[in-house]
């Protein structure tokens, strides 16, 4: 495995008040790849913003080791590299913002060039780049507009012009489209995943929105009272959530649980088994209920399916209840598990019994 590009290793975050200690963040080791998108999902005053902060040391850790693109920033309780090597080094991590923070009283292009303020490129080539940034966030024909005259959407569209200026290897992006409509949302959000798929740039989504992490991220961290709770890839964490406040953000899988609930059936009997079945919908296109049936003659009864879009893939989800002696259930298991189709036994007193 590569060197991760960010690695927070056991990180803890304390705010001391003149009453009391604030725990921010709890021993949080994260490592984030070149390349990904990583979601980080929590509810207000998880400790999300805090974290993130460490990594352009924006917050120092009350301990724990923050190391950037291997260069250590922080060890032992102090920052290792000089001001000047970490000033350089924040360039080279863009941020953005739910409120934009542009400039207003300047234009659009002003707004990006002020971010190109300290390079040595003279002013036309400041302003080429300038330009090329815009055209990239498909805001060139604005440049001369003002933050007021734009949508929130194009408002965010130039803040991302802007933190891209030192060609960054890494933006955070902290609730980043919380203030905008939902149209506007998915636009910035695939917006971010071109820039990742075409720079190569390592994003790390700050969200409450499980949506939002659910289009573009690859990984997925949750937050809980300054620890990370759970986390996996997108697919993982998003099907087989383990954790009770996981569930509650994937909707689709409280909707199942629901939906089960609304099954009038006390126990299941000795025979039938519930199963939660998840498979890639764009590799398992035929009805593997209907094969199971043709080649084990094992009836399964549907009591949900789904599907959802995760990461731009269909994935599948389905409750079945399989019926047949206990080899028969064995033998349509295997054959699931064969399809490439995800089975977890599911315990059904504990959704019809509890
Ligand atoms: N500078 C500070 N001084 C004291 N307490 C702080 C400071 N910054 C954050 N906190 C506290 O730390 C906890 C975590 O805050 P943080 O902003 O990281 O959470 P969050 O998950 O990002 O939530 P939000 O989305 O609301 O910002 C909160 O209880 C917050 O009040």
């Amino acid at each position: 495995m590569t060197n991760p590009i960010i690695d927070l290793d056991n990180i803890s975050v304390t705010f001391k008040q003149r009453k009391h200690v604030v725990h921010a963040v709890k021993d949080v080791t994260l490592k984030v790849e070149q390349g990904d998108i990583y979601g980080i999902v929590g509810y207000s005053g998880a400790g999300k913003s805090t974290l993130v902060r460490t990594i352009n040391l924006l917050q120092l850790p009350s301990e724990g080791t923050v190391t950037i693109n291997g260069t250590v920033f922080f060890k032992d309780h102090h920052q290792q590299i000089s001001n000047k090597e970490l000033q350089e080094k924040r360039r080279k991590i863009g941020m953005i913002f739910q409120h934009f923070n542009l400039l207003n009283e300047t234009s659009v292009i002003e707004n990006v060039l002020f971010a190109l303020k300290h390079t040595k490129l003279d002013d036309d080539a400041k302003e080429k780049k300038a330009l090329e940034l815009l055209d990239l966030v498909g805001l060139k024909d604005k440049a001369e507009f003002y933050p007021v005259q734009l949508s929130g959407g194009e408002q965010q569209r130039v803040s991302i012009a802007r933190a891209l200026a030192n060609d960054p290897e890494i933006l955070i992006s902290d609730e980043a489209t919380s203030a905008l409509d939902p149209q506007n949302t998915n636009q910035i959000l695939d917006l971010l995943k071109r820039l990742n798929e075409k720079l190569g740039l390592t994003i790390v989504l700050i969200t409450h929105e499980m949506d939002a992490v659910k289009r573009v991220a690859n990984k997925i961290a949750v937050m809980e009272y300054g620890q990370i709770i759970e986390r996996g890839t997108l697919q993982k964490v998003f099907l087989q959530p383990q954790q009770e406040l996981t569930r509650q953000f994937v909707g689709g899988s409280l909707a199942a649980v629901d939906t089960l609930k609304a099954f009038d059936l006390e126990h299941l009997n000795d025979d039938e088994e519930l199963l939660q079945l998840v498979y890639d919908a764009n590799n398992v296109t035929k009805s593997i209920i209907i094969e199971l049936y043709k080649k084990l003659q094992v009836e399964a009864s549907m009591l949900y399916g789904n599907i959802e879009v995760l990461a731009g893939s269909p994935v599948g989800t389905l409750f079945v209840v399989i019926k047949g002696d206990a080899d028969k259930r064995k033998q349509a298991i295997d054959f699931l598990r064969a399809n490439n189709v995800t089975v977890t036994k599911i315990d059904d007193r504990r959704i019809w019994n509890e």
